[in-house]
């Protein structure tokens, strides 16, 4: 369902898992920051509002969204970290540029949560514009850092 049918927001609060234990590695873009910022805010309180404790939860920043999936293999290799979640807003320029980062980072964030047999969760918005990106960090669209954090958990419980 395209987002502009649903708050990302707005979830089910069936089948959400025990949290209290669980260890998490949130990996930011510095991209953006005002929007990826707005992002790690919407994780980090949906983790917690969950039960998860703040001392488990651990960040990691890296430059570019092209860079989440190394950023996110090197928290995924740290044994006692649960799940990843990725977050970054690649923007469409000019060029194709866009679309070789949103394939890199979609594909390398995948292979990364399929090594090392956790969630990895790709919480990264590739809009037109600024405008798209604020609606889904906070704004009439909720924020996709919610929907990924969400992720994460009921990952943890299947
Ligand atoms: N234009 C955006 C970028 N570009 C930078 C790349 O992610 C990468 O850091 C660079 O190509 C060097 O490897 N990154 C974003 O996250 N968002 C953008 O809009
Ligand atoms: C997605 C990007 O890297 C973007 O900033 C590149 O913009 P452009 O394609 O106009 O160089």
């Amino acid at each position: 369902m395209a987002t502009t049918l649903k708050n990302l927001s707005q979830y089910s609060s069936s089948n959400i898992p025990d949290i209290s234990n669980k260890k998490f590695a949130i990996v930011v873009s510095e991209w953006n920051e005002d929007v990826t910022e707005s992002l790690y805010r919407g994780a980090i309180e949906t983790l917690m509002k969950h039960g998860a404790q703040k001392e488990n939860i651990y960040r990691k920043d890296v430059p570019g969204s092209f860079e989440l999936s190394l950023g996110a293999q090197w928290v995924a290799e740290i044994e006692d970290i649960d799940a990843v979640i990725c977050l970054g807003c690649v923007i469409q320029g000019e060029t194709r540029h866009f679309d070789f980062i949103c394939d890199a980072v979609a594909h390398g964030i995948t292979n990364v949560g399929l090594k090392y047999n956790k969630p990895v969760i790709f919480g990264v918005l590739t809009p037109e514009n600024q405008k798209q990106a604020l609606d889904r960090a906070g704004g009439k669209h909720g924020n996709k850092g919610d929907e990924a954090a969400i992720t994460a958990i009921k990952m943890l419980g299947f």
